[in-house]
């Protein structure tokens, strides 16, 4: 990556709001990630992140504002003025997203192999031999036994799903990353493995990851900025240690305030 390109935001987010009906979403959002960079969202349930993450990932039409996207030719595009058949592509190639519950992520009736070898062939890898060769080495990457390459997700624990979602997402090495309480609805243990794992992922392809969780630990792991959510606005950002270490507003002292002594 040359210096201009990290200097340059990859995705920018202006003034966004969402309304459902008269129900705020969410409302004047404003921010910027970086390549290479992981911005947590957090807040309280209902505080705005999940329709947050949903609109900046063009999931979700929204209601006011801009969500530029620098594209890998430079060129900067607001998400909802590319074509159906563009915004397909990006998601398929350039951008990830990962779900809480892996199975709205995964194939749940194809094969552990070929839920990781669709996103190559959807990048135009042909080579049935190179397809299942990566898909292979994208499953050891996520601790799962290359002896499983040929079982369905159905037949995986929920650790195992969620890591092959993220084999999955990270096999095309997409620029941006997007998700959704990643390690939600899983065991402590098999968080903390997964978190490390995770973290590792994210370090060694050098991505740009948007993350939204409610738990501040999580958060603190993994991201370098975060976002403080309370009714649909941004009440505090900055980077995640002084946020954490030194909260500014009131709303972020009661959330720090409220993480249970380990
Ligand atoms: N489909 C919808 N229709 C109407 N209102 C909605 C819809 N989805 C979300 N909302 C409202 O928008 C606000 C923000 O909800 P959102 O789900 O984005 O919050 P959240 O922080 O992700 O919560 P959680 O952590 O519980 O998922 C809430 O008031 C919610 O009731």
């Amino acid at each position: 990556m040359s210096a201009l390109e990290i200097d340059q935001p990859l995705l920018s987010v202006r003034d966004l709001g969402k309304r459902y009906g008269a129900r705020v979403g969410c409302e004047g959002v404003c921010f910027e990630v970086y390549p290479g960079e992981v911005v947590a969202i957090v807040g309280e349930s209902g505080s705005g992140k999940t329709t947050l993450l949903n609109c900046i990932s063009g999931r979700l039409p929204r209601s006011a504002g801009a969500v530029v996207y620098r594209m890998r030719d430079g060129a900067r595009r607001d998400i909802e003025d590319l074509t159906e058949a563009e915004r397909r592509l990006l998601a398929r190639t350039d951008w990830g997203f990962v779900h809480q519950n892996p199975a709205d992520g995964l194939r749940m009736r194809v094969s552990a192999g070929a839920n990781v070898g669709e996103r190559l062939m959807a990048v135009g890898e042909r080579h049935y031999g190179r397809i299942r060769q990566t898909a292979g080495d994208w499953l050891g990457k996520v601790e799962i036994a290359g002896e499983r390459i040929d079982d369905r997700p159905l037949a995986f624990s929920g650790g195992m799903r969620q890591r092959l979602q993220i084999a999955r997402n990270l096999v095309t090495h997409p620029r941006l990353v997007f998700m959704d309480e990643p390690t939600g609805g899983l065991d402590v243990s098999v968080q903390a493995r997964l978190l490390d794992l995770l973290r590792g992922l994210v370090a060694d392809l050098g991505l740009a990851v948007v993350i939204v969780t409610h738990d501040l630990a999580v958060a603190r792991l993994l991201s370098q900025r975060m976002i403080v959510m309370k009714d649909g606005r941004v009440v505090e950002s900055g980077l995640t240690d002084r946020v954490l270490d030194d909260p500014h507003h009131a709303y972020t002292q009661l959330l720090v305030a409220s993480i249970p002594e380990s």
